[in-house]
């Protein structure tokens, strides 16, 4: 079909080096982020991957918004009933990716995963405007569907219910925690002599930091 061979960049904006990093990977991913937030041509920096391994071993991958980090951990929020929740509840498990193109940098970090309290999401879920929190109540995530129409009918059903009301979060809906127990920082090199930082966390206190080959 197309031959891709030629298409390739030389990654040479900036370096990862050992005497400029935060020893505690949360601060870094911070320093990191703010920069990606701050750059006017990312336009969504806290855009992830998250991978989950699905029943047949196989991950899946798809795009969710970081919403909250601390030093426990990231937060994200979906349908617990959705794949994704299904494959969380199943291994507790996932892999978030960030990419940062313009910043020629990624980050791949490994967590546990666990619901938010209830309270957390009832707070995150009210403060969506009130379209948002509609369709998360419209759409069942994940689960086949006749056709566009349904969910249309049923937004239009609920605007109307709910147009003098506060819309309560859908028990299926709410957040997850990703504690962190290894994360990586690439940064892109010229000749792929790219810039890899690993941190893995040893016994639930302390990161042992190493530079892996790239
Ligand atoms: C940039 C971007 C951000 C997204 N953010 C979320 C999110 O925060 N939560 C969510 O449930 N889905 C989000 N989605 C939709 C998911 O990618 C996905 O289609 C949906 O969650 C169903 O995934 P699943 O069937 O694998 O569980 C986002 C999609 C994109 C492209
Ligand atoms: C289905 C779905 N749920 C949740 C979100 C998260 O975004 P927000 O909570 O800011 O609406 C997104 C963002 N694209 C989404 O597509």
């Amino acid at each position: 079909m197309e031959n891709l061979h030629d298409k390739r960049k030389v990654y040479e904006k900036s370096q990862l080096i050992e005497s400029e990093i935060k020893q505690n990977p949360i601060e870094q991913f911070r320093d990191w982020f703010l920069e990606a937030s701050e750059n006017p041509n990312i336009s969504e920096a806290n855009a992830m991957a998250v991978s989950t391994v699905e029943e047949d071993g196989c991950p899946r991958t798809r795009m969710v918004l970081l919403k909250e980090y601390t030093f426990e951990g990231f937060i994200f929020y979906t349908n617990y009933d959705s794949r994704k929740g299904k494959s969380i509840e199943n291994t507790h498990k996932a892999c978030l990716h960030f990419f940062w193109p313009n910043l020629e940098r990624q980050i791949i970090i490994k967590a546990n995963l666990e619901r938010i309290a209830e309270n957390l999401s009832d707070g995150y879920f009210h403060s969506r405007p009130k379209g948002s929190q509609l369709g998360a109540v419209v759409s069942p995530q994940s689960q086949e569907i006749p056709n566009k129409e349904y969910l249309e009918q049923k937004l239009k059903q609920l605007e109307k219910e709910y147009e003098n009301s506060e819309i309560p979060r859908p028990e299926n809906w709410g957040g997850y925690i990703a504690k962190p127990y290894e994360i990586e920082f690439w940064q892109g090199r010229p000749n792929r002599l790219h810039d890899r930082i690993i941190y893995q966390l040893i016994d639930d206190l302390d990161w042992k930091i190493s530079r892996l080959a790239p």
